[in-house]
């Protein structure tokens, strides 16, 4: 456990509160692990994660996972600084893997509006893989009004600006250890 887990933070002049505990977290990504280890054995499957948020989730998702498996990183941008979705995706880096014929299991931290993960399937499949799965650690259910594919979700969660553990808000706040939410209306 951290030794630094507090109860409220301020990120960029903003107040948040405890949401998902460390404890909870382990526990939950533990078990997706678990799950996934058991789905893939044999087919060494090919995680890729969705830069910047989901960094530190796909890498404690990848430590439970006890199959051969390997990884690679592509990136996106929707939000910039903000607490709402631009509403466009921007390609900001490609996978260098060759995913033909491959498992492949994409990893994001976060489906809101189902923006991101949407543009992300129908881009992977592309590239003709044997399969595509999605994982997602938090799904904001009230707010995805995109047709998303979500095979794995490590919490539902409501719509409210989430920060830590991967999450940023204008790029601070991805190191907490837990995850946070706002205590006010991310449109205010
Ligand atoms: O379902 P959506 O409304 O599309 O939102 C989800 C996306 O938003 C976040 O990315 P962001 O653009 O904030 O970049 P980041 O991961 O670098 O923080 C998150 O990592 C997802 O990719
Ligand atoms: N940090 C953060 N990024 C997001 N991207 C989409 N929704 C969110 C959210 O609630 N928090």
């Amino acid at each position: 456990m951290s030794l630094f887990n507090p109860e409220t933070v301020t990120c960029n002049g903003e107040t948040f509160s405890i949401y998902l505990t460390q404890q909870e977290l382990e526990e939950r990504v533990a078990e997706l692990g678990d799950e996934l280890s058991s789905k893939y054995e044999g087919k060494n499957p090919i995680f890729i994660g969705v830069l910047n948020g989901a960094y530190i989730f796909l890498s404690d998702l990848m430590r439970q996972v006890d199959i051969p498996c390997e990884v690679d990183f592509l990136k996106l941008s929707s939000y910039g600084d903000e607490k709402v979705s631009s509403g466009e995706v921007t390609d900001l880096k490609d996978i260098d893997a060759d995913i033909e014929d491959r498992h492949v299991i994409l990893v994001e931290d976060i489906v809101d509006t189902g923006l991101s993960m949407n543009y992300l399937v129908d881009k992977l499949q592309k590239k003709n893989p044997e399969s595509i799965a999605t994982v997602t650690l938090l799904h904001k259910t009230e707010a995805t009004h995109h047709d998303v594919q979500l095979d794995y979700v490590g919490f539902e969660i409501p719509t409210l600006f989430v920060l830590g553990y991967g999450l940023d808000y204008a790029q601070e706040g991805r190191n907490l250890a837990q995850i946070y939410i706002l205590d006010s209306d991310p449109k205010e």
